[in-house]
């Protein structure tokens, strides 16, 4: 008898044949209100499931007997409790490195469009406001021949300091929590402490996974020690920021710009006073969404699924 596996997030129908071959699929493109009935009832027999952003806690593990992969269709696994999974001999999977280029492409697109203040222009060109020559308040600021921090120089990190480096001749200072010698012998990467880092930085980008350790890791100090013309980005996840004094050394001028493509809030709530400052690039959580990687996303998930059900160790194994 085939295993019986839950796809919860929209794939292409090429994914889900790929998985038919070895496992009986029940298949929701969503969970939502609608939704998740059904799923926690396929849930009670399953013996895999493969999707993003669930919270897989020991409370869903509990409706779960069965299970023996949970196959995350993302590389940041903060939404899995690892401790309660391995308690239970659950394997847990993610999808790292094929998500890097489209990734570090989003987080470029972040730092041009901030520094060269790409979408307010855009929006000041279409309120017909352009009627003369173009005055110095509305320049931007170079991003080629500054200083890149970045925190957290793993797989996305490194790419970004290739293009930044390779494409911008940018300076690069890293943080993190080993010495990345491929960064540092191909990029030019420089290794420092967390505060000659923010000390230091034209750009700060932050890129660690959310732990414990890592939860507000940027909070009013570390506001405080960036440079004044310092433009914050983050591509980890919200709540590796202090939101509220993110929003304060906005306000107050402790640093002039941030371009931010996640929230401790996703979606962002309307009245996040982020939203309404001119010097902040808000996205949608879009860093790896390009048709083309998350096909690889999807592709390299089911490859774990099925691989981890026939017995295997899966290539992505989260130990
Ligand atoms: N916005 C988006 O769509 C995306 C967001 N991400 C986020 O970016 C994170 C990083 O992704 P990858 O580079 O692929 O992961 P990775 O595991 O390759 O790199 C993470 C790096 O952070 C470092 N690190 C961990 N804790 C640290 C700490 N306390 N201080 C300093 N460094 C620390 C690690 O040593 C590692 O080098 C993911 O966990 C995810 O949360 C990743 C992909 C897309
Ligand atoms: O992979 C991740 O961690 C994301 O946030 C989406 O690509």
């Amino acid at each position: 008898m085939k295993p019986k596996v839950i796809v919860y997030k929209k794939v292409d129908p090429k994914i889900l044949e790929f998985v038919q071959q070895t496992c009986e699929v029940v298949y929701f493109e969503e969970l939502d209100s609608n939704t998740y009935p059904a799923f926690f009832q396929e849930l009670v027999n399953a013996d895999g499931i493969l999707g993003s952003r669930l919270k897989v806690y020991a409370d869903l593990l509990d409706k779960a007997p069965q299970l023996k992969i949970v196959s995350n269709m993302s590389v940041g696994y903060d939404n899995l409790d690892i401790a309660a999974l391995t308690a239970r001999g659950v394997m847990a999977t993610n999808t790292p490195e094929v998500l890097n280029d489209t990734v570090a492409d989003t987080i470029m697109g972040l730092i041009l469009a901030s520094a060269r203040r790409i979408p307010e222009l855009d929006q000041w060109v279409r309120a017909g406001q352009w009627k003369s020559e173009l005055k110095e308040q509305w320049y931007g600021v170079d991003v080629h021949h500054k200083v890149l921090g970045i925190i957290g120089m793993g797989g996305v990190g490194t790419t970004v300091a290739k293009r930044a480096h390779c494409g911008f001749d940018m300076e690069i200072l890293y943080h993190n929590r080993s010495r990345n010698m491929a960064a540092e012998e191909k990029y030019g990467a420089t290794y420092c402490s967390m505060e000659e880092l923010l000390k230091n930085s034209d750009f700060v980008c932050l890129l660690t996974p959310l732990t414990p350790e890592t939860e507000n890791l940027i909070g009013k100090r570390e506001f405080g020690l960036m440079k004044k013309s310092a433009i914050f980005i983050n591509a980890s996840r919200g709540k590796t920021v202090d939101e509220e004094e993110l929003i304060k050394a906005l306000q107050t001028g402790e640093i002039a710009g941030a371009g931010l493509d996640v929230f401790v809030q996703e979606p962002i709530n309307m009245d996040n006073p982020l939203l309404s400052m001119k010097n902040v690039v808000t996205l949608p959580h879009i860093g790896s969404a390009t048709y083309e990687t998350r096909f690889q996303m999807a592709m390299t998930a089911a490859t774990n699924l099925v691989s981890g059900l026939k017995g295997d160790t899966p290539a992505n194994l989260i130990k």
